[in-house]
């Protein structure tokens, strides 16, 4: 920096004359919002004035029709000028606060003189509507700030690559219109502003990191090329973070074409969606759609069975171990989330084209129209070439007209005549209205006795089918729970679907058994959901969403190759951005790898996948990093961001009693200390609720988080491991960091709560260590009873 005074003085200069700016524009909006509301008011409070209601002829009503349809044109015109007014507003106060970030002056090659750009979290221009006095963060030239050190460098445009050399990178710290802290910067995104964003408490809300994005982040933002992107980033690296931000930038470069309601982010649980709800409203953007598959799954199987949620399944395979049938359970769960069962079920489907389809009796009151073999007759003797769900289409077509059929028979039946004397006035005006629409008759030929006793005949008759024509509709005379079911009664019929190389499990006997036994139930457990969806909407046609045009899979590494496969076919025009950790894979399926992201990138074409790994990480002082890495195997490869902090702690008590009492006391001083989110992570559910009753008297306002909490709470609380994915405190205290961490499957699970700790991480044993503990862990923290 040529003179430091001088500069700070000019920089600081440029901040007020654009505050200054800021302010008259927000003013003229207030006004213009104020202008809009009022007159939205009136049009509100008059609206029935302003329109000449006369229904007395035909051309009266279309009159009046038209215009009611006017003055309520009108109001969602002001309305929408509202919203657009209201949103800028918005981001004008944002920039009033801190107008820009950064600075790159940057020399484009041929071109004469030097750009000077300072990038904000939006865009805005000069008064003459001339120069650009801020760039938005998401504009193609920004990307230079977050690509390159001063030197030479590129950036792409929708024209082409530009090339010049940057030769100033400057960084900006400014509050209230005030700046706080200013330094060039010689590498990337300099350390000093890192440090300081790092270095803060935690928030019950994530935030946005636009004005720190490193390199490798800012290259999962702007990846346009790719339709599936993959994402492996160790603990910490702002997986989360470059998604959400991605998500902006998305909807900055397609704006115009792209809606926030066509990206889905999927989340692992519902408080989840919460603790990241706020970072695109902070960047001034609409917040995308977010969901859980559980989500999903259950809204489309709930009406028919008792769906298991996935948080189920995982507290039973960390509490249940020693129930009988765990180990074939266990079995099962991995089996069925792998590519191979994906492979069993596609040809156990193919083979239905030519046989074994079930269908269900057609029935009605007791009389049977049609047998499920007269069905499965009709279906098979259409050609087999038609894929299955046309087939099934004509076959309900078929079906329709047998019912058309029937209905014409039943006419005459005695039961009829006896319905109509039954129907009560109202239904009988309904019907009357029905059928004058249809213009079956003028209201003088109502009159007409016979007329009238056919056409509430024929009412009568297709009232009572009704039901039945909405469930051939449907195509529920497809029998789909019994071909699910029948790929497992018989254990041998699996293995003539099972490709040649994918050998079931040794237990597959037991599993199927075990499955089946629960569907008799009207049981469906997690692992047996997708499957059994992935039948149905193989069966019946995919009922696909075309609208959503890119999703994200944040923790994907908890998905299974199932999902994938689901996935792509149920969103088939969309990109996905897959993130994720395979070190911190928590579910049992994941163990033999089949969770992991090589059964999702199998399903696309490689020339469109691209992948990108992140192994800074950034959540945790250095010290934790150092721990945490030493918990996994490849740890060596994670690299902690430079910031220090004390040692992670192993506190060793006599008993529970005083391990809980030395979990009291450190909450205490870390509350001294200044820390507000801390977290006791127990293993599981069960555990967390135990040990909450505990400690409730003595920690005030502790809170009990469990798989339905949907608000992420900072303060004290007490939270189930698996509950604590994504998530990040100030401190984390883990309950009981024995052997109950013992398992090789566990090992993830374990590292995976560690790694939560933003500045202070604590264990907690009253018998012996996880053998996660190695000795070189043991090295990196201290040790205290
Ligand atoms: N470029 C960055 N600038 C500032 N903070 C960052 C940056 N990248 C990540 N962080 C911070 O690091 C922490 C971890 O980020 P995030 O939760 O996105 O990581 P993650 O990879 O999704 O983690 P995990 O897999 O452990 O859940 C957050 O507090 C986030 O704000």
């Amino acid at each position: 920096m040529a003179n430091p005074d001088q500069t700070w003085s000019e920089e600081q200069q440029r901040v007020t004359g654009i505050v200054q700016e800021i302010d008259r524009r927000i003013a003229k909006l207030e006004e213009q919002t104020l202008d809009v509301k009022g007159e939205m008011v009136d049009i509100r409070k008059n609206f029935w004035d302003d329109v000449t209601v006369n229904f007395e002829d035909a051309a009266e009503a279309a009159e009046t029709y038209a215009s009611m349809k006017q003055q309520a044109e009108l109001l969602s015109e002001r309305e929408r000028t509202h919203a657009v007014g209201d949103k800028q507003l918005k981001t004008l106060r944002k920039l009033k606060s801190s107008p820009f970030f950064g600075r790159i002056d940057f020399s484009e090659n041929g071109e004469p003189g030097l750009d000077r750009i300072y990038l904000g979290i939006a865009s805005m221009r000069d008064k003459k509507d001339e120069d650009y006095l801020i760039y938005d963060w998401r504009a193609p030239v920004s990307s230079l700030y977050y690509d390159y050190p001063p030197g030479p460098a590129e950036y792409e445009t929708p024209m082409g690559q530009i090339e010049g050399e940057l030769k100033l990178k400057r960084q900006f710290v400014i509050r209230e219109g005030e700046i706080i802290s200013l330094f060039d910067t010689g590498v990337t995104i300099g350390d000093e502003l890192l440090q300081e964003v790092l270095g803060k408490q935690s928030d019950a809300q994530m935030k946005s990191i636009v004005a720190t994005i490193q390199r490798e982040q800012n290259r999962i933002i702007r990846n346009e090329r790719s339709r599936l992107l993959v994402v492996q980033g160790a603990a910490g690296s702002g997986k989360t973070s470059a998604a959400l931000q991605r998500v902006a930038y998305l909807l900055y470069r397609y704006r115009g074409v792209l809606r926030a309601d066509q990206i889905v982010l999927f989340s692992p649980n519902p408080m989840f969606n919460s603790y990241v709800a706020t970072v695109l409203p902070e960047l001034g953007e609409e917040n995308m759609q977010q969901t859980t598959f559980q989500n999903y799954i259950a809204y489309r199987l709930r009406k028919s069975f008792q769906v298991e949620g996935p948080y189920e399944q995982l507290e039973y395979s960390l509490a249940s171990a020693d129930e009988p049938g765990y180990g074939v359970r266990m079995e099962g769960i991995r089996y069925k989330a792998s590519a191979a069962f994906v492979r069993l079920m596609d040809a156990y489907l193919e083979s239905l084209r030519t046989d074994g389809m079930l269908f269900r009796n057609l029935s009605m009151q007791g009389e049977q129209l049609l047998s499920g073999s007269a069905i499965r007759e009709a279906f098979y003797s259409l050609d087999s070439a038609i894929a299955t769900p046309n087939r099934l289409k004509l076959v309900a077509e078929w079906l329709l007209g047998k019912l058309k059929e029937r209905e014409t028979a039943a006419l005459e039946e005695e039961w009829v005549e006896q319905a109509i004397e039954l129907l009560d006035k109202e239904t009988y005006l309904k019907a009357y209205r029905t059928l004058r629409k249809k213009k079956r008759f003028s209201d003088s030929s109502f009159d007409d006795f016979d007329m009238e006793k056919s056409v509430l005949a024929e009412y009568v008759v297709r009232e009572r089918f009704k039901p039945l024509r909405a469930r051939i509709k449907k195509l529920g005379f497809v029998d789909l729970r019994g071909i699910f079911r029948q790929l497992l009664a018989d254990p041998e019929t699996a293995k003539l679907y099972a490709a040649s190389g994918d050998a079931l499990p040794s237990c597959w006997g037991e599993i199927a058994h075990a499955t089946v036994a629960r569907l008799d139930e009207g049981f469906v457990a997690y692992e047996d959901a997708t499957p059994f969806l992935y039948l149905v909407e193989r069966i019946r046609g995919f009922q696909t969403n075309t609208t959503v045009r890119h999703i994200l899979m944040d923790e994907a590494q908890d998905y299974t190759a199932f999902q994938f496969a689901f996935m792509k076919r149920l969103f088939p025009r969309a990109k996905v951005t897959a993130l994720g950790d395979l070190n911190q894979s928590i579910h049992a399926h994941s163990s033999d790898g089949s969770g992991g992201f090589s059964a999702l990138a199998a399903l696309y074409d490689p020339e469109e996948t691209e992948r990108i790994v992140l192994t800074r990480s950034y959540r945790s002082t250095r010290p934790i990093v150092q721990f945490t890495s030493k918990l996994v195997e490849d740890g060596d490869q994670i690299e902690p961001f430079n910031r220090d902090g004390k040692l992670p702690v192993l506190h060793k008590s006599t008993d529970e009693a005083a391990m809980r009492q030395a979990i009291v006391s450190r909450i205490a001083a870390l509350q001294a200390d200044g820390y507000h989110s801390i977290a006791v992570i127990c293993k599981t559910a069960g555990e967390s609720a135990a040990v909450f009753e505990q400690l409730a008297a003595q920690v005030a306002d502790l809170a009990l988080l469990e798989k339905d909490s949907s608000e992420f709470e900072r303060g004290v609380v007490v939270i189930p491991s698996y509950l604590a994915k994504g998530v990040e405190f100030d401190a984390v205290l883990v309950y009981d960091a024995s052997n109950a961490y013992g398992r090789e499957s566990e090992r993830r699970l374990f590292y995976t709560v560690c790694t939560r700790a933003m500045h202070e991480l604590y264990l907690y044993t009253a018998s012996g260590w996880s053998p996660f503990i190695t000795d070189e862990a043991k090295a990196l923290s201290v040790t205290e009873s």
